[in-house]
């Protein structure tokens, strides 16, 4: 396996919605990179979350990066509002976009950093033709729409091919895998290619999120067991 430095992102879902910002503090203060906002409409996935001014509300709180995840049909109309609310990535869904590639120049032009987002069941070939326009490529490693879900390891090819062509073209892209990320799945993804892991249950499981973060980050540099 490569020697990678690992990031890690702390998904919001299961953090205690009635006290978001002590949350966001509690997850800087414990060495997590980013923090991913799951944005959810009730209608790309059957589940409602949070909009721009709950995140804009927590800005202030932390310096660390935050990135939307918007699972989010149509996300045009809302764009800037993401970025005004202190998002410096902004992911929309490649099956949410009617005009990807125009969704995307228009995040970059709104001065954040682009990224797309693959459902289980999409291949990587739907975002080919955009891959130049994006700062990050992310996996789902789960259908959207609910944390606490198991990793689908029939990932893993869809990663390490999306690892083979990001290499292969020489470009610049965090490759981020979100979905069932834990201890016990974390090398996997990391063996095929993913630089980047979005976590949820596995940092809030236990009453130590830097414990739960050195915890991840160990694991995704573990070599393999020998058999
Ligand atoms: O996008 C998501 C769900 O749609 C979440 O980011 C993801 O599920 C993280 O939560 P967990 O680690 O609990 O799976
Ligand atoms: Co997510």
């Amino acid at each position: 396996m490569p020697e990678i430095a690992p990031t890690l992102v702390a998904s919001v879902l299961p953090a205690n919605f009635a006290e978001l910002g002590d949350q966001v503090v509690a997850i800087e203060q414990a060495g997590i990179d980013r923090i991913q906002w799951d944005v959810m409409d009730g209608r790309f996935v059957p589940n409602l979350t949070f909009g721009p001014d709950v995140i804009a509300a927590c800005r202030d709180r932390v310096t660390m990066g935050f990135e939307a995840h918007l699972m989010v049909e149509h996300p045009d109309p809302m764009l800037s509002r993401w970025v005004e609310a202190g998002c410096g990535i902004v992911i929309v869904h490649a099956e949410a976009c009617r005009h990807l590639h125009r969704t995307l120049s228009t995040i970059r032009e709104l001065g954040a950093r682009p990224g797309v987002a693959l459902n289980p069941a999409t291949g990587l070939e739907t975002v080919e033709h955009v891959l130049d326009l994006v700062d990050l490529l992310l996996i789902m490693t789960v259908n959207p729409g609910f944390g606490g879900q198991a990793y689908l390891a029939s990932m893993e090819p869809k990663i390490a091919a999306a690892r083979a062509e990001i290499d292969r073209r020489g470009l610049d892209i965090e490759l981020e895998v979100d979905g069932g990320i834990g201890p016990a799945t974390i090398a996997a993804a990391a063996r095929a290619g993913a630089r980047v892991f979005c976590a949820g249950s596995a940092l809030f499981a236990g009453n130590s999120l830097a414990d739960r973060a050195a915890e991840l980050r160990r694991a995704a540099t573990a070599l393999p067991l020998a058999v």
